[in-house]
């Protein structure tokens, strides 16, 4: 087990490279299994998620080859293979073999997914779509079992627009007989990304990116090569990191319309952003003001950015309040931030930052992927030495997230914990 080691203090400049976006990424190689032949996929971000999702498609008969970020499954001898333990538990995505497997095989038994804790995080919209397209759903023992004679197109209302309830129902419909219609769908662009690789395949979709998607589902899908969009949580991650600690920073393989409520609440703080084609470049402002932030599904503020944004304001002149309107509880980082000086409280579903506030280095730990960022972001900024444990979760989401940042000149390193440091690490 390792922990990330951060002396704060340098300022950052240069040109980080963002790699394939992760929740595109984990919905895409499940994808593959409705193929009847080879799906490639480029630009994967090398990332702990991706190889859990590989090993999984291995484990239920798939080939899988990789090359650096392209990776080619062959899924023809696939077979509907239950999957009630193990590697499912690793990962939230691991919801997407049920509708692919639903898809191809009309069955699966799949556990129900791991992931990060960010309070509760129900599936109910995901069964209730298989359910409406003809399948018969049962938990048991913590296991999700699906079984349908025939998929059946249905008109889906979300109660909410949930991504991954939307990306499912995608995957089961594409190879449900007649038409589907998922209506207050989720918008976010990792669904459009998804839908192109799935039209790639043969599938007829329309209205990916809007809250109506209409399938029309078909009897056979090919293999196709396709290429992943960029990550735009990671994008954000390294833009508000430039902002809290940059002297100028260029964020290359970026879409900026992707990040447009994030780059305005950064332009709110005083923080200068140019927009290129394919890139930000952020120089920090000569005084940076809080401001408050509500999270909202896409295209509002992300909650996958939240986390890490706090770590931001806790720099900003006045006091910024976070709202988190779709994980409530999703304030696990609050209690890390303040071992380090944070003047951070939480009141209901929002945190509220006394910011201009110098922060200390400190042992801390990474309850959650964006709970890391946050702590990285803060570490950066502080006085001294930081440790920060529960790394697994930050290399679930962030490729080379060490290397990216030492060179852009972070004073930023690995170590293995101690026999003692992992006991103490678990039983924390
Ligand atoms: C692998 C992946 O893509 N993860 C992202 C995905 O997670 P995930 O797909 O799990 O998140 P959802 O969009 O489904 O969740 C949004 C909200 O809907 C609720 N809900 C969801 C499903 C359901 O059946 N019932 C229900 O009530 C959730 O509790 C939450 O409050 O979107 C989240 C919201 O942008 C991001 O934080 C995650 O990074
Ligand atoms: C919450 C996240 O991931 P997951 O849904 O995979 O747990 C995230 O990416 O911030």
């Amino acid at each position: 087990m390792q922990k990330i080691l951060v002396e704060g203090g340098n300022l950052l400049k240069g040109k980080v490279k963002i790699s394939g976006a992760k929740n595109s990424a984990v919905a895409l190689l499940p994808a593959a299994i409705l193929a009847e032949s080879s799906v490639t996929i480029e630009g994967l971000p090398e990332i702990s998620d991706v190889e859990t999702l590989s090993d999984l498609l291995e484990e239920i008969g798939g080939k899988v080859s990789k090359s650096d970020q392209t990776i080619t499954i062959d899924p023809s001898a696939m077979t509907s293979m239950p999957l009630p333990n193990g590697k499912v538990k690793k990962l939230r995505a691991s919801y997407y073999f049920m509708g692919a497997m639903l898809g191809r095989f009309k069955q699966a038994v799949i556990g129900l997914p791991g992931g990060c804790y960010l309070g509760p995080r129900p599936i109910d919209q995901h069964i209730k779509g298989f359910e409406a397209l003809g399948a018969k759903v049962t938990n048991e023992q913590g296991a999700i079992y699906l079984r349908a004679d025939e998929l059946r197109g249905a008109r889906i209302y979300l109660d909410v627009p949930s991504v991954g309830a939307t990306i499912n129902i995608m995957l089961a419909a594409v190879r449900a007989k007649g038409k589907t219609i998922i209506e207050n769908a989720a918008k976010e662009p990792e669904i459009i990304d998804v839908a192109t690789l799935l039209t790639s395949m043969g599938a007829k979709i329309k209205g990916a990116g809007t809250d109506v998607i209409r399938i029309e589902g078909v009897d056979h899908l090919h293999g196709c090569r396709h290429t992943i969009i960029p990550d735009r949580i990671e994008a954000g991650t390294y833009t508000i990191l430039a902002a809290s600690q940059g002297e100028e920073v260029v964020i290359d393989n970026v879409i900026p319309q992707h990040l447009e409520s994030l780059l305005a609440k950064l332009r709110e703080m005083g923080v200068e952003i140019v927009e290129g084609e394919e890139q930000l470049t952020v120089r920090p402002g000569a005084r940076l003001n809080s401001v408050d932030v509500k999270t909202l599904v896409y295209p509002g503020f992300p909650t996958d950015l939240q986390q890490p944004f706090t770590a931001l304001l806790t720099k900003a002149n006045g006091t910024g309040v976070i709202t988190d309107t779709i994980y409530q509880a999703r304030f696990k980082h609050i209690d890390e931030l303040r071992r380090m000086n944070a003047q951070v409280k939480v009141e209901g579903g929002a945190s509220i930052v006394t910011g201009a506030v110098k922060l200390e280095g400190a042992k801390v730990k990474a309850s959650d992927l964006r709970a890391g960022a946050a702590l990285i972001i803060a570490a950066l900024m502080a006085d001294g030495v930081t440790e920060i444990t529960g790394v697994e979760h930050i290399d679930r989401g962030y490729e080379r997230i060490t290397e990216k940042l030492l060179a852009l000149g972070a004073n930023i390193w690995r170590e293995e914990m101690s026999e003692q440091e992992v006991e103490q690490f678990q039983n924390s």
